[in-house]
């Protein structure tokens, strides 16, 4: 049996995007490490599987899969494809399309430039919403990595970020602390960590080390838990021009329990196939 699927990215952080509608895809940890290795397999930060929706009156549902197996809630830059993906592929005729992830409803529109923008839906801070081992719910929290103390600031897109303000994404300790923090066992679901550079108050750099994944050229999740987060501690104003390794995207936040709005391209590849 052959599976076909197609290969997209988002400012680089790149996708095995399958059908799951018009195919049956069964899918395990072991086959999702074999298909996302970069040179065994396809190579892939993560692999997005799109699903009839299971709730009435949503199009679809769409699940996110980590290079390392695991199955995460949410994916920013994944949404976009996921969209693009489902246009291109006639399984919709709309632009504004509804979709159902394991964390909650998100929203995104295909532009007329081509970019595509996603109500991500709105962050959460509470300890236990993370998660994350706190007393209760702090802007900052300092966080012992290795033999430093870090202040991160914890926001849920429905996936968990730790974000670090640095004073330079170059010779931010990436590679160092990224493994440390994700593992940190005041996360017990793990977490990305993101590393901002406050370049104005309208704009910043940005790296994330992924979750499941390592550091990616992109991420979508991240910079909208960088954003929200800088906004929180007075740095950023609400609209926000977020450069990553692979590209720009604008973040857009208005404030406690409004929706983060992310906007930014999705691009494919190639479509191929693949004995399963
Ligand atoms: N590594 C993330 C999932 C992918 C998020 C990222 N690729 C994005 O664009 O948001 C996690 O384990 O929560």
């Amino acid at each position: 049996m052959t599976l076909r699927f197609s290969k997209m990215h988002g400012l680089g952080n790149d996708f095995m995007v399958i059908d799951g509608v018009r195919q049956s895809v069964t899918l395990s940890p072991e086959l999702i490490q074999q298909w996302g290795d970069r040179h065994f397999g396809i190579g892939f930060d993560q692999l997005l599987l799109v699903e009839q929706s299971t709730q009435a009156g949503v199009d679809f549902r769409y699940r996110i899969f980590n290079c390392d197996g695991d199955e995460v809630e949410q994916c920013g830059n994944g949404a976009r494809c996921f969209a693009r993906f489902v246009r291109d592929q006639g399984l919709t005729d709309k632009d504004e399309i509804t979709v159902e992830t394991a964390k909650g409803i998100i929203y995104p529109k295909l532009e007329a430039d081509g970019n595509v923008t996603v109500n991500m839906g709105v962050p959460r801070f509470a300890p236990e919403e993370i998660p994350f081992e706190a007393p209760n719910e702090a802007l900052i929290d300092p966080l012992i990595v290795g033999e430093r103390v870090v202040d991160i600031s914890v926001v849920s897109m429905g996936n968990p970020h730790a974000v670090q303000v640095v004073d330079s994404v170059v010779t931010a300790p990436v590679a160092e602390q990224g493994p440390l923090i994700e593992n940190h066992p005041r996360f017990p679901a793990r977490v990305n960590a993101g590393f901002m550079e406050i370049v104005s108050r309208i704009e910043i750099r940005l790296r994330v080390f992924e979750r499941g994944a390592g550091e990616t050229l992109a991420c979508g999740t991240g910079a909208c838990a960088a954003v929200v987060a800088g906004i929180r501690r007075g740095l950023l104003d609400e609209r926000v021009l977020v450069h990553t390794r692979g590209g720009d995207l604008t973040i857009a936040w208005a404030g406690s329990g409004q929706p983060v709005f992310m906007t930014g391209p999705a691009v494919t590849v190639f479509s191929g196939e693949l004995a399963a």
